[in-house]
């Protein structure tokens, strides 16, 4: 018996970001080994005209909670949805529902955040700074409590290159950040962002730094740790390879290159790509709050998840793997054959995005225009730049990340839990990992018929671009 799935039995745990890619990956986990825990807790706000209960069955009803269902039958009954908006003060919480989650809560999973790398300084503040202060606040009003895992990332220091499993200093303090965006108007803050947030590359890598300063200034008496995850990706074992949900980090870019939009890109190809299948993810979340609540460790530990250290993959090797599995399992209707080129430098990389980008989307909208039909094209492949722009940063260097306590806890592990809860990246195979990730996108995210494949190989053959300059 997993004394980790066991650890969960009986237990009311509140998670935030409930309804995000990590959120679902962890809830579908805890059902799925611990179906005798008392009641999860999800703090959700309302959207796209669906209420909470709605939005709840929406994500018990899709293909990654099949299994949980035969496991664990009732489970509709063991989710409790509390609305909740964390850019709320003390999160629009009725008195009631705060009341029942101060009273209950044994265990605390932090995921909501803003992950958009251009949101404002104030809404990333707000949600990845105050928000976590004021869960905090109320952690220390739960007497119940065990365990508070903050879920940050570990490119909240990447203006360094070695990073190590503690918390680094901001040069201003979270609180006079706070304090200031409470009566600077937004033209202020948009002139001062740049000088805050210094040598991060964005606001949500800053704002991530400073959450962390926020957890160890507010910690208290509690007993927390905070996971640091690389960039997260598809699925790799459970509940079935290559679930994946939005088009954050690797999944855009692959689709972009699928289709046939993307066809260059400045980036290292010998660049460490660091990316984490979000079920290891989970796992050692999972590992670690049965950890901080039984082994009470005296101080915060920070808990790396990478892939870079133990079992490296580069850009290239995954560049070359996407577009052999692309030749497998082509997607459908795409624009142009895909094709990919790394460029080095800017000049090289303009030059590219002006002859393989804008230009043949200027002549597919005249096409487009000539035949009657709204163009569309430019301002799509305006905005998928835009967006390659932002990610070039983090495929154009590497980070050294240190792993002294994941790899403790791992030996902590009894085999058992070592099996069930599967945190060692080691064991992964990244050229069937990758394979099953490009399948994944065309199943659950772009919701491709893989009786299709046929007719879209036959396509392909047709189409003279050769295939791999990579
Ligand atoms: C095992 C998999 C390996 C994958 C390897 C890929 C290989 C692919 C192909 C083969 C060869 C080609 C060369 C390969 C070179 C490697 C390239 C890989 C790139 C991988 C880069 C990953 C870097 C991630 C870094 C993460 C660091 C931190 C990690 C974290 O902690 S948190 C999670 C990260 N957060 C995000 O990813 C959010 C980023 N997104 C945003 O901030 C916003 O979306 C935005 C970029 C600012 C754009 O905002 P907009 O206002 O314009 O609006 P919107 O969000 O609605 O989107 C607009 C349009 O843009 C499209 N789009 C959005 N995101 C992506 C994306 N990641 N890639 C492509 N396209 C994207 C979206 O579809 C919209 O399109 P439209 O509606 O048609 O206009
Ligand atoms: N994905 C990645 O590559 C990585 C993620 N991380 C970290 O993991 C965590 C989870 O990320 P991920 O699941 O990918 O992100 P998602 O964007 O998929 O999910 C974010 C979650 O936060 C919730 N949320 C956002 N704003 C609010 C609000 N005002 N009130 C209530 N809930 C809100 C969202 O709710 P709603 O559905 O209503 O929008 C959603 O459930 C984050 O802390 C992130 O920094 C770290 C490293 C890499």
């Amino acid at each position: 018996m997993s004394t980790i799935a066991a650890f969960y039995g009986g237990k009311s745990i509140l998670i935030t970001g409930a309804t995000g890619f990590l959120g679902k990956v962890l809830m579908e986990k805890l059902f799925r080994t611990s179906p005798d825990l008392k009641v999860i807790y999800i703090l959700v706000r309302p959207k796209a005209g669906q209420t909470l209960q709605q939005r709840v069955f929406q994500i018990l009803d899709s293909k990654l909670f099949e299994k949980v269902k035969e496991v664990c039958p009732n489970v509709h009954e063991k989710i409790r949805a509390i609305y909740a908006d964390l850019n709320q003060n003390d999160f629009a919480i009725s008195k009631e529902d705060m009341q029942e989650l101060l009273s209950c809560t044994n265990i605390i999973f932090h995921c909501a955040a803003t992950v958009r790398f251009d949101d404002t300084l104030r809404h990333a503040v707000q949600l990845n700074v105050t928000a976590t202060r004021q869960l905090l606040l109320m952690a220390s009003q739960m007497p119940k409590l065990e365990a508070f895992i903050h879920i940050s990332t570990a490119y909240s220091n990447c203006n360094l290159k070695h990073i190590d499993e503690v918390i680094y200093p901001c040069p201003v303090e979270p609180k006079k950040i706070i304090d200031s965006l409470e009566w600077l108007d937004d033209a202020i803050i948009d002139e001062i962002t740049p000088k805050l947030i210094r040598d991060w590359p964005n606001i949500y890598t800053y704002t991530k730094a400073l959450g962390e300063m926020v957890v160890q200034q507010e910690s208290r008496n509690l007993n927390i740790a905070i996971i640091r995850p690389s960039i997260v990706g598809a699925t790799w074992q459970e509940p079935f390879p290559g679930w994946v949900d939005n088009i954050n980090g690797p999944n855009g870019i692959i689709i972009a290159t699928g289709k046939g939009f993307l066809r260059a890109i400045k980036a290292t190809p010998m660049a460490v790509a660091d990316v984490i299948p979000v079920d290891t993810v989970v796992n050692l979340m999972l590992a670690v709050g049965w950890y901080t609540a039984v082994h009470r460790p005296k101080s915060t530990l920070v808990y790396h998840i990478t892939s870079g250290n133990m079992n490296p993959c580069n850009w290239h090797k995954m560049g070359v793997q996407v577009l052999a599995t692309f030749e497998k399992i082509p997607f459908e209707r795409p624009f142009r054959r895909p094709n990919a080129n790394f460029t080095s430098n800017s000049f090289t990389s303009q030059y590219w995005n002006a002859v393989s980008h804008r230009a043949p989307a200027i002549i597919y909208d005249c096409y487009l225009r000539l035949t009657g039909r709204k163009p569309r094209m430019t301002k799509l492949m305006n905005r998928l730049l835009r967006t390659v722009s932002m990610l070039e940063y983090f495929i154009n260097r590497s980070w050294e990340w240190s792993t002294y306590n994941t790899e403790m806890l791992m030996s902590e592990l009894s085999p058992e839990d070592q099996r069930v809860f599967n945190f060692d990246v080691r064991q992964l195979n990244w050229l069937e990992y990758i394979e099953n990730y490009v399948l994944g996108v065309k199943k659950y995210l772009l919701k491709e018929d893989m009786a299709g494949i046929p007719k879209a190989k036959q396509r392909l053959k047709r189409s003279c671009t050769p295939y791999s300059t990579l």
